[in-house]
């Protein structure tokens, strides 16, 4: 396990992926806007229905014992709604809420500054809580378990801890790396919820929500063509609506028809099935260059001219999602639904074709 998983890279560094229509992280624009299409309780936040539920159970039963909720951590990728929950979770709870992040907390003295200007009951939001400091991790598993934490002054022989008393708060941590979380920490959390990527169905409700929340006409249809291309992700729904929006002011009557939404995100180069440039350039190299593989990486990223970990952690993953491409040992490989997603014939069902499989694994 790498746990010392600071260093910055394409998946964790969103000037990497920022201009990305399609990239998940949230860039300047969405977090000014994100606000004010947030859900403000669970009975609005659209589908994860087990976490809701579950999530439901976990926060009626506090308040009915008039007691602070569990710690919770919330798993899955970015913008799927984790700050949105916690956010939920406050509000649910009639709390304040804090929020920081890991790569926030360098020292444990970071993390007793906020623990100890707490109020009773407060929740606490720690995004990317995988990639917080180790002595901050270890200062934070006192304060979920004894709400204590051991506060040292001084170096050396003459160093004493003095114990400093914390109100009751509810922890939430977010992460898209659960699996990096270190055993004792993941186990001090009454309650995880793991977000699945939403079904076009659910993110069709997202935007029509987001659409009466921007004032903007759209029928079934133009919805369903957005969620089709929205990778299964609320924040790239609500952005490719406002992109719509545009397109659909300035070309259109201002109306979001199935028609206008795929005319604008054909301009926007996103296609039927939310691939936009970079990831339609990774699978035709791939497919016209190599034969649909096996090819190495870094191959592959020198034939599209991108570097190594931008074709691994900003194409590759939601390519991989899709059945497009796989990785296996001998290199990178298309399927033939890649085949059929360009429009392209695999070699060895050319009439007369060799093939080119197996030839270019680096
Ligand atoms: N279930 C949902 N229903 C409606 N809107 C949602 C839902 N989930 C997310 N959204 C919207 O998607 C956007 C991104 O959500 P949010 O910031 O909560 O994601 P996140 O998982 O915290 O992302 P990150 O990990 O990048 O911080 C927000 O505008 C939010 O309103």
């Amino acid at each position: 396990m790498n746990w010392d998983d600071t260093a910055p890279s394409a998946a964790t560094d969103p000037a990497l992926a920022a201009d990305r229509l399609v990239g998940a992280a949230a860039d300047g624009e969405d977090t000014a806007v994100e606000a004010a299409l947030r859900p403000k309780d669970l009975g609005e936040f659209v589908g994860q229905e087990r976490v809701r539920e579950q999530l439901d159970l976990v926060l009626r039963a506090a308040r009915a014992r008039g007691a602070t909720a569990d710690h919770v951590l919330l798993s899955g990728a970015p913008g799927l709604g984790k700050t949105t929950l916690s956010m939920i979770i406050a509000a649910e709870m009639g709390a304040p809420i804090r929020i920081t992040s890991g790569p926030a907390i360098q020292h444990a003295g970071d993390l007793a500054a906020i623990l100890s200007s707490l109020q009773e009951g407060e929740v606490l939001f720690l995004d990317e809580i995988h990639r917080m400091s180790r002595p901050a991790e270890e200062m934070l598993y006192m304060a979920m378990e004894d709400f204590r934490v051991d506060v040292v002054v001084g170096k050396g022989p003459g160093a004493t801890a003095i114990p400093l008393e914390l109100p009751p708060f509810t922890l939430v941590g977010a992460t898209t790396r659960a699996g990096l979380l270190p055993p004792p920490l993941r186990d001090r959390f009454g309650f995880t919820g793991h977000m699945e990527f939403y079904a076009p169905p659910e993110l069709e409700r997202v935007i029509h929500r987001s659409a009466g929340l921007l004032d903007v006409e759209i029928d079934a249809e133009g919805a369903a063509e957005i969620a089709g291309r929205s990778r299964g992700t609320p924040r790239i729904a609500n952005r490719l609506l406002r992109r719509v929006r545009d397109y659909a002011q300035v070309k259109a009557d201002g109306v979001i028809t199935r028609a206008t939404a795929s005319r604008a995100l054909d301009v926007y180069e996103v296609d039927a099935r939310g691939l936009d440039r970079l990831d339609r350039a990774v699978l035709t190299a791939l497919l016209k260059l190599f034969g649909g593989g096996p090819v190495g990486l870094s191959t592959l990223a020198v034939a599209v001219g991108e570097e190594r970990e931008t074709v691994e952690e900003v194409a590759e993953p939601f390519l991989v999602r899709e059945g497009l491409l796989a990785r296996t040992p001998r290199g990178r490989i298309a399927t033939p639904a890649a085949w059929a997603h360009l429009g392209l014939v695999p070699p060895q069902q050319q009439a007369g074709g060799a093939g080119q499989q197996g030839l270019f694994g680096a």
